[in-house]
Protein backbone atom coordinates (compact mmCIF):
# COMPACT_ATOMS: atom_id res chain seq x y z
CA UNK A 1 0.00 0.00 0.00
CA UNK A 2 1.30 3.70 -0.74
CA UNK A 3 2.22 5.93 1.66
CA UNK A 4 0.69 9.09 0.53
CA UNK A 5 -1.82 9.27 -2.54
CA UNK A 6 -2.84 12.48 -3.76
CA UNK A 7 -5.08 12.55 -6.68
CA UNK A 8 -6.09 15.66 -8.38
CA UNK A 9 -4.95 17.59 -5.77
CA UNK A 10 -5.64 21.11 -5.48
CA UNK A 11 -5.35 24.45 -3.35
CA UNK A 12 -6.69 28.22 -3.71
CA UNK A 13 -6.39 30.54 -1.08
CA UNK A 14 -8.66 33.81 -1.07
CA UNK A 15 -5.88 36.97 -1.37
CA UNK A 16 -6.64 40.19 0.72
CA UNK A 17 -8.76 41.79 -2.33
CA UNK A 18 -11.00 38.50 -2.63
CA UNK A 19 -9.50 37.32 -5.49
CA UNK A 20 -8.82 33.57 -5.67
CA UNK A 21 -5.28 32.30 -5.83
CA UNK A 22 -5.07 29.38 -7.29
CA UNK A 23 -1.38 27.36 -5.96
CA UNK A 24 -1.75 24.14 -6.72
CA UNK A 25 -4.00 22.07 -9.25
CA UNK A 26 -4.61 18.73 -10.73
CA UNK A 27 -1.61 17.31 -8.57
CA UNK A 28 -0.84 13.73 -8.72
CA UNK A 29 1.59 11.91 -6.66
CA UNK A 30 1.93 8.72 -5.36
CA UNK A 31 4.63 8.25 -2.45
CA UNK A 32 5.24 4.55 -1.27
CA UNK A 33 7.35 3.68 1.64
CA UNK A 34 10.98 3.94 1.77
CA UNK A 35 10.54 6.21 -2.00
CA UNK A 36 13.34 8.95 -3.00
CA UNK A 37 11.24 11.35 -4.24
CA UNK A 38 12.52 14.94 -5.43
CA UNK A 39 10.42 18.11 -6.48
CA UNK A 40 11.95 21.16 -8.42
CA UNK A 41 10.58 23.71 -9.42
CA UNK A 42 10.41 28.00 -10.03
CA UNK A 43 10.06 30.28 -7.11
CA UNK A 44 6.77 30.70 -6.38
CA UNK A 45 5.13 27.56 -8.14
CA UNK A 46 3.83 26.13 -5.20
CA UNK A 47 6.48 23.56 -4.03
CA UNK A 48 6.16 24.81 -0.13
CA UNK A 49 2.53 24.60 -0.29
CA UNK A 50 3.11 21.32 -1.93
CA UNK A 51 5.05 19.89 0.86
CA UNK A 52 2.26 21.66 3.48
CA UNK A 53 -0.11 19.66 2.17
CA UNK A 54 1.63 16.45 2.44
CA UNK A 55 2.58 17.32 5.52
CA UNK A 56 -1.26 17.83 6.68
CA UNK A 57 -0.03 21.32 7.52
CA UNK A 58 -2.39 23.22 4.88
CA UNK A 59 -5.52 21.12 3.62
CA UNK A 60 -6.11 20.20 -0.01
CA UNK A 61 -9.46 22.39 -1.32
CA UNK A 62 -9.26 19.70 -4.50
CA UNK A 63 -9.47 16.39 -4.75
CA UNK A 64 -8.32 13.54 -2.77
CA UNK A 65 -5.36 12.82 -0.33
CA UNK A 66 -4.82 9.60 1.81
CA UNK A 67 -1.84 8.59 4.54
CA UNK A 68 -1.49 5.03 5.01
CA UNK A 69 -4.76 4.27 3.47
CA UNK A 70 -6.78 6.59 5.63
CA UNK A 71 -8.62 9.31 4.01
CA UNK A 72 -6.97 12.59 5.10
CA UNK A 73 -10.03 14.54 5.03
CA UNK A 74 -12.13 12.20 7.30
CA UNK A 75 -9.57 12.82 9.98
CA UNK A 76 -10.31 16.06 11.44
CA UNK A 77 -7.71 18.36 12.37
CA UNK A 78 -6.76 16.49 15.99
CA UNK A 79 -6.52 13.16 14.01
CA UNK A 80 -4.46 15.23 11.37
CA UNK A 81 -2.28 16.46 14.17
CA UNK A 82 -1.41 13.21 15.87
CA UNK A 83 -0.71 11.54 12.41
CA UNK A 84 1.44 14.26 11.33
CA UNK A 85 3.54 14.27 14.99
CA UNK A 86 3.75 10.40 14.66
CA UNK A 87 4.36 9.91 10.90
CA UNK A 88 5.97 12.62 9.55
CA UNK A 89 9.15 14.39 9.93
CA UNK A 90 10.20 18.22 8.94
CA UNK A 91 13.52 19.60 7.52
CA UNK A 92 13.98 22.84 6.51
CA UNK A 93 16.22 25.35 5.37
CA UNK A 94 16.08 27.50 8.13
CA UNK A 95 16.42 24.93 10.75
CA UNK A 96 14.05 26.38 13.04
CA UNK A 97 15.55 25.39 16.55
CA UNK A 98 14.77 26.71 19.75
CA UNK A 99 16.80 29.13 20.38
CA UNK A 100 18.42 29.21 24.01
CA UNK A 101 17.78 25.43 24.52
CA UNK A 102 20.20 22.41 24.39
CA UNK A 103 20.46 20.41 21.06
CA UNK A 104 19.20 17.85 23.85
CA UNK A 105 16.33 19.96 25.04
CA UNK A 106 15.96 20.64 20.93
CA UNK A 107 15.56 17.14 20.43
CA UNK A 108 13.73 15.89 22.90
CA UNK A 109 10.62 18.39 21.89
CA UNK A 110 8.73 15.59 19.61
CA UNK A 111 8.92 13.38 22.06
CA UNK A 112 6.69 15.99 24.66
CA UNK A 113 3.74 14.68 22.53
CA UNK A 114 4.08 11.10 23.08
CA UNK A 115 3.16 8.43 24.81
CA UNK A 116 4.29 5.63 27.28
CA UNK A 117 7.87 4.15 27.39
CA UNK A 118 8.88 7.00 23.86
CA UNK A 119 7.52 9.50 26.84
CA UNK A 120 9.69 8.44 29.39
CA UNK A 121 12.73 7.31 27.59
CA UNK A 122 12.95 10.96 25.93
CA UNK A 123 16.08 11.99 27.76
CA UNK A 124 17.61 8.47 26.13
CA UNK A 125 16.52 8.15 22.64
CA UNK A 126 16.96 12.15 21.90
CA UNK A 127 20.82 11.53 22.88
CA UNK A 128 21.06 8.53 20.37
CA UNK A 129 19.55 10.23 17.81
CA UNK A 130 21.99 12.98 18.34
CA UNK A 131 24.72 10.37 18.70
CA UNK A 132 23.29 9.03 15.46
CA UNK A 133 24.38 12.08 13.87
CA UNK A 134 27.69 12.29 14.98
CA UNK A 135 26.69 14.95 18.12
CA UNK A 136 26.95 12.71 20.82
CA UNK A 137 29.95 15.32 22.19
CA UNK A 138 27.15 18.53 22.21
CA UNK A 139 24.06 17.57 24.06
CA UNK A 140 24.06 20.84 25.86
CA UNK A 141 25.33 23.11 22.81
CA UNK A 142 22.49 25.59 22.39
CA UNK A 143 22.65 25.85 18.34
CA UNK A 144 23.69 29.44 18.20
CA UNK A 145 27.24 27.97 19.42
CA UNK A 146 26.68 25.32 16.62
CA UNK A 147 27.88 25.82 12.82
CA UNK A 148 24.97 25.70 10.61
CA UNK A 149 25.56 22.44 8.95
CA UNK A 150 25.71 21.02 12.98
CA UNK A 151 22.38 23.15 13.39
CA UNK A 152 20.92 21.01 10.61
CA UNK A 153 22.03 17.93 12.42
CA UNK A 154 19.85 18.78 15.31
CA UNK A 155 17.38 19.69 13.15
CA UNK A 156 17.48 16.60 11.51
CA UNK A 157 18.08 14.59 14.69
CA UNK A 158 14.73 16.26 15.99
CA UNK A 159 12.65 15.64 12.83
CA UNK A 160 14.23 11.70 12.82
CA UNK A 161 13.61 11.22 16.87
CA UNK A 162 10.18 9.81 16.78
CA UNK A 163 11.13 7.84 13.42
CA UNK A 164 8.47 8.95 10.97
CA UNK A 165 7.50 6.91 7.84
CA UNK A 166 7.43 9.89 5.44
CA UNK A 167 10.12 12.88 5.44
CA UNK A 168 9.67 16.10 4.37
CA UNK A 169 12.64 18.70 3.56
CA UNK A 170 12.10 21.30 2.18
CA UNK A 171 15.78 23.21 0.89
CA UNK A 172 17.15 20.90 3.88
CA UNK A 173 20.59 21.88 2.07
CA UNK A 174 19.60 25.59 0.87
CA UNK A 175 21.80 27.00 3.72
CA UNK A 176 24.97 25.11 3.43
CA UNK A 177 27.78 25.38 1.87
CA UNK A 178 28.47 22.40 -0.83
CA UNK A 179 30.08 19.90 0.91
CA UNK A 180 28.20 20.54 3.75
CA UNK A 181 24.94 19.99 2.10
CA UNK A 182 25.94 16.86 0.53
CA UNK A 183 26.82 15.37 3.45
CA UNK A 184 23.79 16.47 5.55
CA UNK A 185 21.95 14.83 2.28
CA UNK A 186 23.30 11.58 2.57
CA UNK A 187 22.75 11.62 6.55
CA UNK A 188 18.87 12.14 5.89
CA UNK A 189 19.31 9.39 3.22
CA UNK A 190 20.82 7.29 5.65
CA UNK A 191 18.32 7.14 8.77
CA UNK A 192 15.61 7.20 6.11
CA UNK A 193 17.33 3.67 5.26
CA UNK A 194 18.02 2.70 8.88
CA UNK A 195 14.36 3.54 9.37
CA UNK A 196 12.56 2.85 6.12
CA UNK A 197 11.00 6.11 5.81
CA UNK A 198 10.16 8.08 2.20
CA UNK A 199 11.48 10.93 1.39
CA UNK A 200 10.32 13.76 -0.46
CA UNK A 201 12.98 16.46 -1.09
CA UNK A 202 12.32 19.97 -2.37
CA UNK A 203 15.30 21.39 -3.81
CA UNK A 204 17.09 24.28 -6.03
CA UNK A 205 19.98 22.31 -6.18
CA UNK A 206 20.33 20.18 -9.41
CA UNK A 207 22.81 18.06 -7.39
CA UNK A 208 20.46 17.19 -4.60
CA UNK A 209 17.54 16.65 -7.06
CA UNK A 210 19.21 13.86 -8.41
CA UNK A 211 20.07 12.12 -5.67
CA UNK A 212 16.26 11.10 -5.62
CA UNK A 213 14.77 7.80 -7.03
CA UNK A 214 11.89 9.51 -8.94
CA UNK A 215 12.05 13.55 -10.00
CA UNK A 216 9.22 15.53 -10.65
CA UNK A 217 8.73 19.62 -11.46
CA UNK A 218 6.60 22.07 -10.39
CA UNK A 219 5.60 24.84 -12.78
CA UNK A 220 2.11 26.70 -12.00
CA UNK A 221 0.93 24.54 -9.95
CA UNK A 222 0.78 21.77 -11.42
CA UNK A 223 3.50 18.47 -11.09
CA UNK A 224 4.93 17.54 -13.77
CA UNK A 225 7.41 13.96 -13.46
CA UNK A 226 10.51 14.34 -15.17
CA UNK A 227 11.69 12.15 -18.15
CA UNK A 228 13.29 8.87 -17.41
CA UNK A 229 14.06 7.86 -13.90
CA UNK A 230 17.11 7.77 -12.85
CA UNK A 231 18.85 4.67 -11.93
CA UNK A 232 20.06 5.44 -8.40
CA UNK A 233 23.97 4.69 -9.66
CA UNK A 234 23.98 7.03 -12.44
CA UNK A 235 22.26 9.14 -10.16
CA UNK A 236 25.24 9.29 -7.50
CA UNK A 237 28.02 9.21 -10.19
CA UNK A 238 26.03 12.40 -11.92
CA UNK A 239 25.63 14.20 -7.92
CA UNK A 240 29.95 13.34 -7.78
CA UNK A 241 30.25 15.04 -10.79
CA UNK A 242 28.32 17.91 -10.42
CA UNK A 243 26.89 16.87 -13.98
CA UNK A 244 23.01 16.97 -13.94
CA UNK A 245 19.99 15.39 -14.34
CA UNK A 246 18.04 18.82 -14.02
CA UNK A 247 18.08 21.41 -15.61
CA UNK A 248 20.27 24.11 -13.71
CA UNK A 249 17.39 26.34 -13.05
CA UNK A 250 15.52 23.22 -12.01
CA UNK A 251 12.51 23.74 -14.97
CA UNK A 252 13.07 21.10 -17.57
CA UNK A 253 12.89 22.47 -21.44
N1 LIG B 1 -1.59 31.65 2.33
C1 LIG B 1 -1.26 32.28 1.20
N2 LIG B 1 -1.94 33.41 0.84
C2 LIG B 1 -1.63 34.04 -0.31
N3 LIG B 1 -0.69 33.63 -1.19
C3 LIG B 1 0.01 32.52 -0.87
C4 LIG B 1 -0.24 31.80 0.32
N4 LIG B 1 0.61 30.75 0.36
C5 LIG B 1 1.37 30.83 -0.77
N5 LIG B 1 1.00 31.88 -1.52
C6 LIG B 1 1.55 32.26 -2.83
O1 LIG B 1 1.51 31.09 -3.65
C7 LIG B 1 2.65 30.99 -4.47
C8 LIG B 1 3.39 29.70 -4.19
O2 LIG B 1 3.98 29.76 -2.89
P1 LIG B 1 5.01 28.65 -2.36
O3 LIG B 1 5.62 29.19 -1.11
O4 LIG B 1 4.32 27.35 -2.29
O5 LIG B 1 6.07 28.63 -3.56
P2 LIG B 1 7.53 28.00 -3.63
O6 LIG B 1 7.62 27.30 -4.94
O7 LIG B 1 7.79 27.20 -2.41
O8 LIG B 1 8.43 29.30 -3.63
P3 LIG B 1 9.94 29.50 -3.07
O9 LIG B 1 10.81 28.59 -3.88
O10 LIG B 1 10.20 30.95 -3.36
O11 LIG B 1 9.91 29.20 -1.61
C9 LIG B 1 3.49 32.23 -4.17
O12 LIG B 1 3.17 33.21 -5.14
C10 LIG B 1 3.01 32.66 -2.79
O13 LIG B 1 3.15 34.06 -2.61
Amino acid sequence: MSLVEARGVGRTVRLPDDRALTILSGVDLIVDEGDRVSIVGRSGSGKSTLLNVLGLLDAPNEGELAFDGRDVRRLGSGGRDRMRGREIGFVFQQFNLLPGRTALENVQTPLLYSSGREFWRRERIATEMLERVGLGERLTTKPERLSGGEQQRVAIARALVRRPRLILADEPTGALDLETGASVMALIESVADETGAALVTITHDPAIAARAHRHFRLADGRLHALDGPLERSDATERAATGESAVPADGVAA
